[in-house]
């Protein structure tokens, strides 16, 4: 049956999910903040700042009229930056009050929000009615617009609390080239999702810096350790850190030139200001928040996460990135 759907945001992500849910054979419409994407996508089925080679389906339909989106769907999807998730969400309240249906909730972002340090699911349940946070769903595991903006395969996951309704999100998404699990642990799923971008920022700084895969490989895998065991101390399950939204995301993040956070890395590795990196990406780099927020957690509840003290130190104190990774190397002689 078709849905309606309202997609908010209309980056790069935003605006290839809300395609790939109209060629599924949803009613879709994607909302941005801003007039002139929303007449470009409408007129040209074009959005050159974020996807510059996409033609969209004709059939998508953009605006910057929340209501006009949002009212009466059967789903809405969050695919806005972290910081300013709370700020849409709060948007919405009023849209939700008046929709003769209840939509089911779903996010596809990844990152933590600074200051509160608290994870998507968590802001959008303090600001959206109660009665829809049992029914919330994270869309999330190793995906790059790119990829699924040419059909190529792509396998994430669906976490809910809620079997019913991360089935139903399951179904919205599935295609031929897009595949999607269901799982019941959101705090792992979205600690994976913010954690990865750190690691990430990291492993594209080894590159940058010239250095071989056996580094790469390490940093990978020493950070899905620390991934692993903040997550666990706020409740994720472990395995989680194994599958599609763990190791799967961290592998696609720390390797691919897709990412903004690797190549954030790389730009910083190549001796790139923090300042100049940002301002030439033109997209969000999530990593960067996360880090701080990623880094405090850590303090407040004393886990070691030695790369992410690394890479904070990096972004947030000015260190230089040569001497954090040799502060890695000389620290003392542990067991695996
Ligand atoms: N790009 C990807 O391949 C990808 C894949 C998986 C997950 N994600 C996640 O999805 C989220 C969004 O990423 P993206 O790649 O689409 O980012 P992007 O930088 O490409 O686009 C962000 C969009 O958010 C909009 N925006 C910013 N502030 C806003 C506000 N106050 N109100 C409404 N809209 C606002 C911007 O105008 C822009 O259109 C991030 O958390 C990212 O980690 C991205
Ligand atoms: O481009 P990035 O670094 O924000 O990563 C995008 C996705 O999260 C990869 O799964």
């Amino acid at each position: 049956m078709t849905q309606k759907i309202a997609v908010l945001g209309a980056g790069s992500w935003g605006s290839v999910l809300a395609n790939l849910l109209v060629k599924n054979g949803n009613d879709v419409v994607n909302w941005t903040n801003m007039e002139e994407q929303a007449k470009e996508l409408n007129e040209n089925h074009t959005n050159r700042a974020y996807m510059p080679d996409l033609t969209y389906d004709d059939r998508l339909i953009a605006t910057t009229d929340l209501k006009m989106a949002a009212q009466d769907a059967d789903a809405i999807l969050f695919v806005v930056p972290t910081q300013v998730m709370r700020l849409v969400a709060q948007q919405l309240v009023d849209v939700l009050k008046n929709s003769k249906q209840k939509p089911i909730i779903i996010h596809a972002s990844k990152g933590l929000e600074l200051n509160t340090h608290k994870r998507l699911s968590q802001v959008l349940s303090e600001e959206i009615p109660a009665e829809y946070r049992s029914s919330m769903v994270v869309l999330s595991g190793p995906s790059h617009a790119e990829d699924v903006a040419k059909d190529d395969l792509t396998l994430v996951t669906a976490a809910s609390s809620n079997i019913n309704a991360a089935r139903k999100v399951q179904s919205l998404f599935m295609s031929e080239h897009f595949r999607v699990y269901t799982n019941d642990d959101i705090v792992g799923v979205e600690m994976g999702a913010a954690l990865k971008n750190v690691i990430a920022i990291g492993a594209g700084a080894l590159h940058g810096l010239g250095y071989g895969d056996d580094a790469k490989a390490a940093l990978i895998t020493r950070g899905l350790a620390e991934i692993s065991r903040l997550g666990v101390a706020f409740g994720a399950k472990p395995l989680t850190f194994m599958g599609l939204s763990g190791v799967g995301d961290l592998i696609v993040t720390a390797t691919s030139e897709h990412s903004r956070n690797w190549r954030a890395g790389n730009e910083l590795g190549q001796g790139m200001s923090l300042k100049e990196v940002t301002n030439t990406m033109g997209m969000v780099i999530e990593g960067v928040p996360s880090t701080k927020a990623a880094y405090e957690l850590a303090k407040q509840k004393k886990i070691e996460m030695p790369i992410t003290d690394a890479i904070y130190d990096v972004l947030y104190n000015d260190k230089n990135i040569k001497t954090v990774i040799n502060g890695l190397m000389e620290r003392e002689g542990k067991a695996e």
